[in-house]
């Protein structure tokens, strides 16, 4: 089966909080990508709210509870007391606990999980007893120990970091081997019976190659390349829509 895609709102919700207005909405692009397709919605609400706010996941649960109940909510995020909360009270489908300082300015790497084994098993037990299925992010580097402790600590699913991959936009010929890495990690993953997700600076153009090195990939989940193009792609019928509201015949 084809992988699944998750949109990411963060970026719609980052671009709104430029003003203190209701626009671009996250419930309306929500529903624009799940009418189009997509199989849920993914935010990662950081401690500041600087993307999604806190008040968002209400908005985005009820948007699938009341328009498309077979969507999944996806939320990521670092597993603090407020984050076990955020989760308690929007009951997503999945939760993706991602290893973030509240400063990063993004995702930038996966759990240590030989480090992180006792505070993960916690935290997975404590995500798992309201329901949700649980995913890890994890570095791409075909470290096939580390995938076993994923396993070990309760999860249902890795997520990959494929920043790195998606970093070689500008040189592809770096991309081979951190494909290949990437896809050890996965064929780890899915021998002990994690599924593998994946996400971070995921394109339109370096997709194929992925799906393809990862047949069995459950879901990707993408933001920040999937709203670039939205705008790109969108743009020339805004504009028309723009001058007719100036008067101009279009
Ligand atoms: C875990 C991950 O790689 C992404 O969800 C990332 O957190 C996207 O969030 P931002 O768009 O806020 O960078
Ligand atoms: N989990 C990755 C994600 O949700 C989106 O990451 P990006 O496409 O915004 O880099």
């Amino acid at each position: 089966m084809p992988a699944k895609l998750s949109v990411n709102l963060n970026a719609i919700a980052m671009l709104r909080n430029r003003r203190d207005l209701p626009w671009p909405s996250v419930e309306a692009l929500g529903r624009i990508a799940l009418k189009s397709g997509a199989s849920g919605l993914t935010v990662h609400p950081r401690p500041d709210q600087r993307h999604i706010r806190f008040s968002d996941l209400a908005v985005i649960r009820n948007l699938i509870d009341d328009e498309f109940p077979a969507a999944e909510f996806n939320i990521e995020g670092y597993p603090t007391e407020e984050f076990f909360e955020l989760c308690a009270g929007a009951a997503p489908e999945q939760v993706t606990l991602v290893p973030d300082d509240p400063a990063q300015a993004t995702s930038d790497h996966g759990w240590d999980f030989r480090k992180y084994q006792a505070f993960l098993t916690d935290a997975v037990a404590r995500l798992k007893a309201m329901g949700c299925r649980v995913s890890l992010f994890a570095d791409g580097d075909g470290d096939a120990q580390a995938v076993e402790i994923a396993k070990a600590v309760g999860a249902d699913r890795i997520e990959l970091y494929t920043g790195p991959y998606g970093g070689c936009y500008d040189a592809p010929e770096r991309a081979g081997p951190i494909l290949e890495a990437l896809g050890k990690t996965a064929d780890a993953a899915l021998a002990i019976g994690l599924a593998v997700n994946a996400g971070h600076d995921l394109t339109v153009a370096n997709l194929p190659e992925l799906v393809k090195r990862i047949p069995d990939l459950a879901e990707v989940s993408i933001g920040h390349g999937l709203t670039a193009d939205a705008l790109e792609y969108g743009m020339a019928e805004t504009v028309r829509r723009f001058r007719r509201a100036c008067g101009q015949v279009v």
